[in-house]
């Protein structure tokens, strides 16, 4: 079987250990203004995590955010396979415009099964499988992504209550569980391309995600 990497599930460790640590801040000027960037570790695996905030957060009124979960490819190698990379972008942009808001940039790529699984299940879609069955066929959950340590990293940055950026009622459930006010959801729907609109409609059919079905065709694997 491929190689699995599993994903924490609690922030709790042995004798109430905080599960993930903040170990430093510095600023990030970026292309829409400049953010502060805090870097994390978790205990028990070593994984880090970043957020960028924006802004006085501790006000108690909910904060614009994005969970954005890695992807390698459509964040950093252009990859149009996805709606990753323009989604960060526009979250980016959105909380810039607001003044005042946060992502939380979370180290589980792939939704969970790693860069190397990714590409296994890329190559079962370039042969046909949608993004689901892919993951099936390797023998892995579609969504193995947990939002503990994400929760945890909000209450450690004083936020508790948020107006979420996303498309997946998972994410939503899944936060609220962990204890976090989703006060609104803000969609974040990206203009699909050739090349991922048959992902996107996988993503409404299959996983739940809250998306307009106009645009969205069928074929995955259009090259
Ligand atoms: N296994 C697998 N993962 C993928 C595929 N395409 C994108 N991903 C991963 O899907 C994740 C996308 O995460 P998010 O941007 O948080 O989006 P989401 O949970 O789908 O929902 P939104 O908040 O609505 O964007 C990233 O970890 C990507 O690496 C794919 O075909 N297969
Ligand atoms: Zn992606």
């Amino acid at each position: 079987m491929a190689n699995q990497t599993p994903l924490e599930d609690s922030p709790d460790t042995a004798a109430g250990e905080p599960a993930i640590r903040l170990v430093a801040s510095c600023k990030l000027p970026t292309e829409w203004g400049v953010f502060t960037l805090h870097g994390f570790e978790e205990a028990a695996t070593g994984r880090e995590h970043v957020a960028l905030t924006m802004g006085d957060l501790g006000d108690g009124t909910p904060v614009l955010a994005r969970l954005h979960s890695e992807c390698l490819t459509g964040d950093a190698l252009f990859s149009l396979r996805c709606d990753c990379g323009p989604q960060l972008e526009a979250a980016l942009a959105a909380i810039a415009a607001e003044g005042r808001g946060m992502l939380l940039y979370l180290r589980q790529e792939g939704r969970g099964i790693g860069l190397l699984n990714k590409i296994r299940a890329y190559r079962l879609q370039d042969e046909g499988a949608d993004t689901v069955e892919a993951n099936l066929r390797l023998g892995l959950a579609p969504d193995l992504r947990k939002y503990d340590i994400a929760a945890e990293m909000l209450v450690q940055l004083g936020v508790r209550a948020l107006r979420l950026m996303t498309n997946n009622p998972r994410k939503i459930r899944a936060l609220e569980k962990a204890g976090i006010e989703i006060a609104e959801r803000v969609p974040l729907q990206i203009e699909p391309n050739p090349h991922n609109a048959g992902y996107l409609r996988t993503k409404r059919q299959r996983l739940g995600h809250l998306l307009a079905a106009s645009g969205l065709q069928p074929d995955e694997t259009a090259p």
